[in-house]
């Protein structure tokens, strides 16, 4: 990037900087640092919901990327304890424009920037999010070092080389870094709209949710459509799955490359399918879905990161409106026989859904438990769970 674009004030420290953004092109962007003081390596996105940071922020799927809020305002209703997808944040650090202010909001615990510190996460502010967003349009999402320092020492030379020595995301499985060590049964009740986070265990088919970062939302969902939880390990076996005495399996959202957690993912789904067992996956679910079936996935040029996706479902037309967070997709071209797609983005036209023809498997590339974005697919949940009784 030529040193006139407007992101980019080149190697020099301006005097007000506390953080920056080291691109692996060596492009560096300067800003003011806040949350956790260090730096850390890994793929940079955007993300264009207008709410729900904090839910972004603790999504398991965003381990190992940076995400730049296109929202200016981000912090501004502080943290509370109740939308997190997970118990810590698991996006490396964030991007904004607009400096952390003060919470104003009845359910605030806290401030997002101390939060972030508190957790060892790095914020940088002070960034036209609107140029780095084109930049990511156009050139695709890069491998960068984000840092922070209180008093403006940053070793430019020695980051450059760290975010160009990362390897990226492709052939990356973070599901082993970020799943649980134990299976657990779930309790941590059902969510409603305009009721609530709610507690409890759920009653009902038992569904067995195989953990590659899965999302809580997900959890509190299947409860809402009214599902017992077990949660396992990404590692699970099919023996220790099937001990557990599912009535279907749910196969959850996760970070990194589908084709590298496959590796050990893939021949327990594909046991799953020739059991007969009902399997339903979303995102990283529904690309391993895709995988075990025969299809492929790859990784796209711009990964989709929003609330406010729209999608077709080609049963009936019916447009859904919803929330994506991926960066890889199953190649629709690769879907062999006996699998269908079932719902296409209206955006760019790649596959969002599949199902298995003749079994009851079914996946979908984008979130219905939302959290944060509309709930237009929640009755994937319904349809999931009434199936199983
Ligand atoms: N949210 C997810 O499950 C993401 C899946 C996968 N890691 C991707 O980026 O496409």
């Amino acid at each position: 990037m030529a040193q006139s674009d407007p992101l980019c004030a080149g190697n020099r420290v301006p005097e007000t900087a506390t953080g920056a953004l080291i691109l692996a092109s060596g492009d560096v962007i300067w800003g003011r640092g806040f949350g956790a003081e260090g730096h850390a390596v890994g793929e940079v996105c955007f993300n264009t919901s207008m709410t729900g940071y904090q839910e972004v922020m603790t999504d398991p799927s965003y381990a190992g990327q940076i995400v730049t809020f296109t929202f200016p305002h981000i912090g501004n209703v502080g943290v509370n304890e109740e939308d997190v997808e997970a118990d810590t944040p698991h996006a490396l650090g964030c991007i904004v424009r607009e400096d952390v202010t003060a919470p104003s909001n009845f359910r605030s615990v806290g401030r997002f920037d101390e939060w972030l510190k508190d957790n060892g996460r790095i914020g940088l502010a002070g960034i036209d999010t609107r140029a780095l967003t084109r930049r990511i349009r156009e050139q695709g999402a890069p491998n960068a070092v984000i840092a922070h320092n209180a008093q403006g020492r940053f070793d430019i030379d020695a980051l450059v080389a760290a975010a160009r020595g990362w390897s990226g995301l492709e052939g990356l499985d973070l599901a082993k870094d970020v799943t649980r060590e134990e299976t657990d049964g779930w309790n941590g009740g059902p969510w409603q709209l305009g009721v609530g986070y709610g507690q409890g265990v759920g009653e009902g088919p038992h569904v067995v949710a195989i953990d590659y970062g899965t999302k809580k939302n997900i959890l509190r969902r299947l409860v809402n459509a009214g599902a017992r939880v077990t949660v396992v390990p990404a590692t699970a076996s099919y023996d220790e799955i099937m001990a557990l005495k599912p009535d279907g399996v749910f196969l959850s959202n996760g970070p990194g490359d589908p084709a590298a957690t496959g590796s050990y993912a893939i021949p327990v789904i594909r046991q799953l399918l020739d059991a007969q067992m009902p399997i339903f996956g979303i995102c990283l679910g529904h690309q391993l879905l895709g995988l075990a079936a025969g299809a492929k996935t790859a990784k796209m040029f711009q990964g989709h990161r929003g609330a406010n996706h729209p999608v077709k479902r080609l049963s009936d037309g019916r447009v859904e409106i919803t929330a994506m967070n991926h960066g890889f997709a199953v190649d629709a071209d690769s879907l062999p026989e006996g699998v269908k797609a079932t719902h296409v983005s209206l955006f760019d036209g790649t596959l969002c859904g599949l199902e298995l023809t003749g079994r009851r498997a079914f996946g979908v590339q984008y979130h219905p438990e939302a959290s944060p974005g509309p709930m237009d697919s929640d009755y994937l949940f319904q349809s999931f769970v009434r199936g199983l009784a």
